[in-house]
């Protein structure tokens, strides 16, 4: 289902997994800075726990990080960058999700915000974020840029 461009068959892709997701509402996307970094914005999201999919995984980290259930969730995309946090190699599962009700701070967030990809927060946006989520959504005609 994913499309993979850099692993080698058969052997595991080294660095973390994460899942994160795509919430676009009147042309902006979410975005979450955490306490422990709270100059730099991604998607809301976190790594599966053991046995989870990418997708429960997701579920999951919407609750907890700003209590919402999404109602539509979609694979957008695959890409590959270092983790901000932990400056590993990071497999980042990106799918596109609406939202039941307007998302709150929890847990470790430290803020939360919405961006069009190149306002203010663009130079705050995470690299994986910045240099390959923004570009794939406009050029899949779900934001403006
Ligand atoms: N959620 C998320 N993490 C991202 C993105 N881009 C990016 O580099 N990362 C990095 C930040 C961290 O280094 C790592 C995710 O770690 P995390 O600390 O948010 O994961 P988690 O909620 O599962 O936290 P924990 O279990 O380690 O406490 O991936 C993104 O768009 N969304």
């Amino acid at each position: 289902m994913w499309q993979e461009t850099d692993s080698i068959a058969g052997s595991p892709a080294p660095g973390i997994d994460v899942s994160a997701a795509a919430i676009i509402e009147e042309g902006r996307l979410l975005i979450v800075s955490k306490k422990a970094a709270p100059e730099v914005f991604y998607l809301p999201g976190g790594k599966p726990e053991p046995g989870e999919s990418a997708e429960e995984a997701l579920i999951r980290e919407l609750d907890e990080e700003i209590g919402v259930t999404p109602t539509e969730v979609a694979p957008l995309a695959q890409v590959r960058d270092v983790a901000v946090l932990e400056g590993v190699p990071m497999r980042l599962t990106v799918f596109t999700a609406a939202i039941d009700r307007a998302p709150r701070i929890a847990a470790e967030l430290a803020a939360l915000g919405w961006t069009s990809g190149s306002d203010r927060y663009a130079p705050l946006l995470a690299p994986a974020i910045r240099n390959q989520v923004v570009p794939l959504l406009v050029r899949s005609g779900l934001l403006a840029g």
